[in-house]
């Protein structure tokens, strides 16, 4: 299996982005979402992104966000793709699509095979979706620990790219890809050592294991 793309999201230190950088990860998230722990301030985001230029690529997670949002977060802190991780339609990622310029993906909540088959109608839309667990109804969308039946999107052969996002850490991130195949991985809380406080170890410990998995396979 080759090894997937590596996306460290929830970065708002440049030491954090430093070590996602030295573990060899290929995307960087920021979010822009004030009721996450790991929300990051225009100033605060411009910085991480002015570090993060050429060195790893540079994801921002908005969430239902509008147009204005998304322009000040872009206008403060050049970014490579958004990250769409609420509600979103097709018709909607499209439009940021074509309103922004920059590749989109959009992050849908799996439960069950029908939420699954959902991401289809985002082919043409978005660049990626990302399979993420859903959460309770009040809690963040996102970026709580909690993973999903893997087998629901074991080898996924879908119109799009894809990636596995939810509860993924150093211990379980080798048996999910494993099991899935996943073209991407992605993770927040589980390099953390508590909300929002990202750990370095973890960081690198988590790229190992993946490194460790996708050799042993070949
Ligand atoms: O990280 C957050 O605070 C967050 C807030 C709102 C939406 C999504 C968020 N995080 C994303 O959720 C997935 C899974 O996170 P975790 O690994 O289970 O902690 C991931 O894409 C995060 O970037």
């Amino acid at each position: 299996m080759p090894t997937p793309a590596i996306k460290i999201c929830g970065i708002s230190t440049p030491d954090a982005l430093d070590a996602a950088i030295a573990a060899r990860a290929d995307y960087a998230g920021f979010v822009f979402f004030a009721r996450s722990p790991r929300n990051v301030m225009p100033a605060q985001a411009a910085a991480l992104s002015a570090r993060a230029e050429g060195r790893i690529a540079r994801v921002g997670l908005f969430v239902d966000a509008g147009d204005a949002q998304i322009a000040e977060a872009l206008a403060a802190a050049p970014l490579d793709v958004l990250q769409l991780h609420g509600a979103e339609t097709p018709e909607r990622a499209a439009q940021v699509r074509a309103r922004f310029g920059l590749a989109v993906w959009k992050a849908l909540p799996i439960a069950s095979a029908a939420d699954v088959a959902r991401a289809n109608a985002y082919a043409g839309a978005v660049e990626r979706v990302l399979f993420d667990a859903k959460t309770p109804k009040g809690a963040l969308p996102g970026g709580m620990g909690l993973s999903f039946d893997w087998s629901l999107v074991a080898h996924w052969k879908g119109p799009l790219a894809w990636g596995l996002a939810g509860g993924l850490n150093p211990d379980n991130v080798g048996e999910a890809l494993a099991r899935t195949g996943a073209p991407l991985i992605d993770t927040s809380s589980g390099v953390e050592s508590a909300p929002g406080i990202k750990d370095t170890g973890r960081i690198a410990a988590f790229a190992r294991a993946i490194r460790e998995t996708a050799a042993a396979s070949h």
